[in-house]
């Protein structure tokens, strides 16, 4: 490779002695024709004056070789230098450029020696600032230089060079230019990088850190495992994790780990460490064995993480699933799991275990009068009086709501069953004092046994589910043994209740209407709108079969409504086809008041129907009213003041309190027809609709008498002044295009008496 001065003077060497010989014959010449050829001074001083000069000549060549010779040398290095190096002028033109300059610029030789400066324009633009100080430091004579830098190559790529600059003077001390090696340190620097980032990562990551020699011995820890430990890293360098073992792991246990770390180079698992306060904990840890180039083992490395936290939520998680938040008891899972355990022993210790189910008789009211903070403590209550009265062995659970279940194994006889589960009602018998309030709290409970009442969890789970609700239908507050009956009973609900879910998208009901009368005048004052279900398989069915189930599983609801609406757009219609009925009753169960919809339902209903509330008279329950007197007088008075009248139904069998009665926003008592249908035979029932009576009268409250069949009842109502009455013995409840004709006739009649008066 040719430096520039180099091609400039190749031919140098050759014109010289040309010269010379020039000289010497045109000297010679001269003198021969100026002075003659025997004269010596002709040719002699021109002959010295060339030897001196060609001497001088020579020696200068000499000279000029030797320096070529080094220069040559300093280029042979210089092209074979793995550094780019070059020489450069103060104006910025390069006279060397080592070839290497392309492996690290991308640019050639010939790029540099075209374009002066070419390698500030390569100087990566962050870098520019501490490369504009340099060129200006050695510009005003500074020394040499060495620093890293970098620089964008010709595809874009960014190298960092370390670049070694020095200044090149002449003779007189005046600078010419500089002369740098550049050595491409991008792997190194990338190197550093990695081990920087390696390191940053050793000190910050929040798992222990621990890295022996072969011999085990700690070479290394990190802050996160002296965190974990306790230890300080000088307590721990030098020594061998036997410091923090915590024996609780045996030999098979730490066998298995080199087992694996020898054949594998690594293990992981889960283990248990002593921290130096001595404390435990579990920790996951994974060991990875690393050689030199030779193969050996030379460190290894532990990554050990702290999961005391994971385990804590793990096994709050295993609890949350496995136990009800409420009370703390087991939930489902945890009685089934239990229940099939329990089986399992019965089974082979040839034993029996009984299951309980227990309800909650009256748990939906307070629930739903009181609040859900309330039924909270209720059910606490209930929970912990239940755990009191068992057995430690037995398992009691909560499976759902008001739903408890209890797990009694070993048994000897049934009777021990029955007197467990006595104890139980006996237990709810004293009032729950809870926030100022005394409620009384019942239960219903189920019994089945294994083997006799099914041998697997869910038919035992089940049959007692159906001997609760017999104790339900046998008046709560009991317990009852299931039998095979209950089965049938069980499936055949299910079935009703299956059906009863689709009737109204199927437009299965109808209201049938019975007419009211006044019982002094006979004057048709209102009707009783009663619902009927005409089901294609099962045919004609009874609301006292469906309307208990309905309100059981919350159908009664959207039934209910269905009810109102229908009843009210029927006697809107007979209002416009000018058939006068005063008034409208309409049932309206106790979870439909308790539900808190009722006064909108209400309201929503009359205003879609544009019947004036006047008309509509709703009848609720006396039991329920009672049950729930304090909570229904807020709803019972919106009611009134949306206009509606209000008539307590089945009166007589709900033990009214008077002092109740005397603030609720009723109008109406109705008498019970159970009353009724035993006059004139029966004096205590005569006695009771007497006082209904008499009652109604000093509260200023109408009263009617429902389910008169005979002469003899009405005479008996007509001899005590009762206002109104109902019952077969003026019609039984019919459909509405049969309601009309009574409707027309009772107008006709109307009309004659006043004819007649006239
Ligand atoms: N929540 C709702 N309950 C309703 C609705 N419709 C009816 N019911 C309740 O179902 C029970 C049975 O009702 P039903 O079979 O319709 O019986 C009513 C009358 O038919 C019957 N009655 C009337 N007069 C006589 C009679 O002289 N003798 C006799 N043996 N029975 C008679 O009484 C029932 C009306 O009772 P009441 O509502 O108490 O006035 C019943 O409890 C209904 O309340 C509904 O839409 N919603």
């Amino acid at each position: 490779m040719l430096t520039r001065a180099q091609k400039t003077h190749r031919y140098y060497h050759i014109t010289i002695p040309v010269a010379l010989f020039c000289f010497w014959t045109v000297s010679t010449l001269h003198g021969f024709v100026a002075y003659g050829l025997v004269k010596p001074s002709t040719y002699v001083v021109p002959t010295l004056v060339a030897l001196a000069v060609g001497t001088l000549v020579g020696y200068l060549f000499t000279l000029r070789k030797a320096l070529q010779v080094t220069s040559e040398q300093f280029r042979a290095i210089a092209d074979q230098a793995q550094e780019f190096v070059y020489l450069r002028r103060v104006d910025g033109v390069y006279d060397y450029v080592s070839p290497s300059c392309a492996e690290i610029t991308g640019y050639s030789v010939d790029d540099f020696y075209r374009r002066p400066s070419l390698m500030d324009q390569l100087i990566y633009p962050e870098d520019l600032p501490l490369w504009q100080n340099h060129v200006h430091s050695v510009n005003e004579g500074g020394a040499n230089d060495s620093f890293d830098i970098r620089l964008r190559t010709v595809d874009g790529r960014i190298k960092w060079i370390n670049h070694i600059c020095m200044p090149i003077y002449d003779e007189q001390g005046k600078q010419t230019g500089v002369r740098s090696t550049n050595l491409d340190i991008t792997a190194r620097k990338e190197g550093e990088d990695k081990l920087r980032q390696a390191s940053s990562i050793f000190m910050h990551v929040t798992e222990g850190v621990v890295i022996t020699d072969a011999a085990i011995k700690v070479v290394a820890v990190n802050q996160a495992f002296c965190d974990i430990s306790g230890y300080a890293e000088d307590e721990l360098l030098g020594n061998t994790p036997r410091t923090w073992r915590s024996q609780q792991q045996d030999d098979a246990f730490y066998q298995a780990m080199w087992n694996s770390i020898n054949s594998k180079k690594q293990w992981r698992g889960e283990i248990i460490n002593r921290r130096k306060n001595g404390d435990l904990y579990p920790a996951w840890l994974t060991i990875s064995a690393v050689s030199d180039e030779r193969g050996r083992i030379t460190n290894y490395v532990s990554i050990v993480s702290d999961i005391s936290n994971i385990k804590q939520s793990q096994e709050r998680i295993e609890y949350l699933a496995h136990h009800d938040v409420l009370t703390g008891l087991p939930n489902r899972h945890l009685l089934n799991d239990r229940l099939e355990h329990a089986i399992q022993r019965a089974h082979r210790n040839k034993t029996q275990v009984a299951v309980m189910f227990l309800d909650l008789d009256n748990f939906k009211s307070i629930n739903e009068g009181l609040g859900h903070p309330v039924g909270d403590k209720v059910l606490k209550v209930a929970a912990d009086r239940l755990d009191q009265v068992v057995r430690d062995e037995d398992t009691v659970a909560r499976i759902a709501g008001d739903e408890f279940s209890i797990i009694l194994e070993d048994i000897v006889d049934t009777e021990s069953v029955a007197i467990l589960a006595s104890n139980i009602l006996a237990a709810y018998a004293s009032p729950f004092n809870i926030d100022h309030h005394e409620l009384h709290v019942s239960a219903s409970i189920g019994i089945s046994l294994y083997p006799d009442d099914g041998d697997d969890v869910t038919s035992l789970v089940k049959n007692a589910d159906a001997a609760m609700h017999q104790a339900k239908d046998k008046g709560k507050g009991c317990y009852c043994f299931y039998t095979q009956a209950l089965t049938s009973a069980a499936l055949e609900r299910l079935y009703l209740e299956n059906q009863l879910r689709k009737a109204l998208g199927q437009d299965e009901f109808q209201l049938f209407y019975q007419p009211q009368y006044a019982l002094n005048t006979g004057k048709l004052i209102g009707a009783e709108a009663l619902i009927r279900w005409q089901n294609k398989e099962l045919g004609l069915v009874s609301p006292d079969r469906f309307i208990p189930l309905a309100e059981s599983t919350g159908l009664i609801l959207p039934i209910g409504e269905w009810v109102l609406y229908e009843a009210c757009r029927q006697i809107k219609t007979w209002h416009d086809d000018g058939l006068d009925l005063p008034r409208m009753g309409v049932n309206v169960a106790g979870q439909q008041v308790q539900h808190g919809d009722i006064v909108h339902t209400v309201k929503r209903v009359l205003e879609a129907t544009s019947l004036d509330p006047m008309y509509l008279e709703l009848e609720i329950t006396e039991s329920f009213i009672m049950r729930q007197a304090e909570e229904a007088i807020s709803t019972l008075r919106a009611l009134k003041e949306l206009g509606v009248t209000l008539a307590i139904d089945d009166f007589g069998t709900g033990y009214s309190s008077l002092s109740y009665l005397k603030i609720l926003p009723i109008n109406k008592l109705k008498v019970d027809r159970s009353f009724v249908k035993d006059i004139p035979n029966d004096k205590n029932s005569e006695a009771i609709v007497r006082a209904v009576i008499v009652l109604g009268k000093s509260l200023q409250l109408e009263v009617i008498a429902e389910g008169v069949e005979t002469d003899a009842q009405e005479a008996f109502l007509k001899s005590e002044a009762c206002d109104e009455v109902q019952g077969f013995y003026y019609s039984r409840p019919v459909p509405a295009d049969e309601f009309t004709k009574i409707l027309q006739l009772s107008m006709e009649s109307v009309s004659e008496a006043c004819a007649t008066d006239d």
